[in-house]
């Protein structure tokens, strides 16, 4: 089950000099051609076995795509053949197949039909993909009220909703916002370790290391390596790195993006009512929780390299002894990257009374590599030498995020923290 047998494979579009060489060949008795071929992929040899992730990776036109829609049988091969054992769900493109003028629910159970579901299954698997796609009332709505990330939402809710044999992504997740993300690579996970395969394509590297058991290097349409995930990425960004040299695709480095002004109290609320693993208690609310950059304005997007400040307000509504207020960092895929508080910190916040305001700052320098993260924020009464707290009264599961951009002058190439080593060298002629 779950396999997936490539052999000889080849794709060529067709192209033409004009449209009119299109109408020409189109009208000419005979359909003289007057088109070349175009060969986007070459002579492709490869099998994926059940239960293998398996990423594919390569520059803006590499190929990627087009194989991954020939394997899901939306685009015909030219030349040679394609074989999957077991159920295959693709996550292509954005919402594709969605009836714009379907609601949600419709459109989820005719996505669930073409994935071969019964009417019965379907019905029975509803609660569990509205509960993933989180998109509430819109579940209702006509799809051409959507947001871009609503759409995706929907679509992995509906190809996950039951565990394929062969699960195909192709950079869809990235449209999603990093709370959706993260679950979705956590349930991707869930199915790898359950016996499903992948086929996924990302030009987020540290995605491929971290997701990937086997990677695929494609470099204009053909298999230039097929092995280690971490060395295929090696091969990458070394002709990345001689492309950069020749001074094209660059990536470009936007400046840091000042985020809109909501109420900071209602935004922080109204995300802790979408999350999951939150703790709240009638002893504290926060009443605020906010990024602000170095000249003291809120972002959502900051260089590599700069400096953030993560800034909480809590409003206390019984007695406490000894608060105590945290925050955790997590990549896109969930892993915690640092976590500290006041505790840890060694200082003492000080017992306050009901109706104080707590306002606390941890200022910290953005020493971790692009991508995006999330910030999960927490209060605590009565800290001990074990790292327990005595009562957890405010927990607020990745309340924030962030978007980290590669920074021109930083010494991070991939990785996820720049931990800024010190370099020494000595040669010898
Ligand atoms: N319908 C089409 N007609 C003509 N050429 C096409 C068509 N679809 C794709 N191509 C070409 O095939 C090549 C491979 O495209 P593909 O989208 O598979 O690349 P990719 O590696 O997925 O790129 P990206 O990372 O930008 O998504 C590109 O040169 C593209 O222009």
């Amino acid at each position: 089950m779950g396999s997936v047998t490539v052999e000889g494979l080849g794709k060529a579009y067709k192209q033409y000099a004009s449209r009119w060489a299109r109408l020409a060949e189109w009208v000419t008795p005979g359909h003289k051609p007057r088109h070349s071929l175009k060969w986007v992929l070459r002579d492709m040899n490869f099998s994926v076995s059940p239960g293998e992730a398996v990423g594919i990776l390569g520059v803006n036109g590499a190929g990627k795509s087009t194989l991954l829609k020939i394997i899901t049988g939306t685009v015909q091969p030219t030349a040679g053949s394609v074989r999957t054992t077991g159920r295959v769900a693709a996550l292509l493109e954005l919402g594709m197949g969605f009836h714009p003028d379907f609601t949600g629910r419709q459109n989820a159970v005719m996505a669930a039909q073409l994935l071969g579901m019964s009417v019965e299954e379907i019905a029975g698997l509803m609660p569990d993909i509205e509960a993933f796609a989180e998109i509430g009332d819109y579940i209702d709505q006509p799809v051409r009220v959507y947001s871009s990330g609503m759409q995706v939402r929907l679509a992995f809710a509906v190809a996950v909703a039951r565990r394929p044999d062969i699960l195909i992504v192709d950079e869809a997740l990235a449209v999603g916002d990093v709370y959706f993300q993260q679950k979705c690579y956590q349930r991707i996970q869930q199915y790898i370790a359950a016996g499903t395969t992948l086929l996924f394509v990302t030009h987020g590297m540290s995605t491929i290391l971290e997701v990937c058991t086997r990677a695929i290097y494609l470099r204009s349409g053909a298999i230039a390596y097929d092995g280690s995930p971490k060395q295929a990425v090696n091969l990458y960004q070394a002709d990345m790195l001689v492309a950069q040299d020749q001074g094209s695709s660059r990536p470009e480095i936007k400046p840091a993006q000042v985020a809109p002004e909501p109420a900071a109290a209602e935004q922080s609320q109204a995300q802790l009512e979408g999350s999951t693993g939150s703790l709240l208690t009638e002893a504290v609310t926060c009443v605020d929780a906010r990024l602000l950059d170095e000249h003291g304005q809120r972002v959502t997007v900051v260089l590599s390299e700069s400096r953030l400040e993560l800034r909480l307000r809590y409003r206390i509504h019984r007695a406490l002894d000894d608060p105590h207020v945290g925050f955790k960092i997590r990549s896109r895929t969930g892993a915690v990257i640092f976590e500290s508080n006041t505790y840890c910190m060694r200082k003492v916040v000080g017992g306050a009374g009901p109706g104080a305001l707590l306002e606390v700052a941890f200022a910290f320098p953005v020493d971790l590599s692009p991508g995006d993260y999330t910030i999960t924020t927490g209060l605590a009464n009565g800290g001990s030498a074990g790292g327990i707290f005595r009562e957890s009264l405010s927990y607020l599961h990745d309340v924030l995020s962030f978007n980290v951009l590669p920074n021109p002058s930083s010494i991070v190439w991939e990785g996820i923290v720049n931990i800024r080593p010190a370099v020494q060298w000595q040669l010898t002629r």
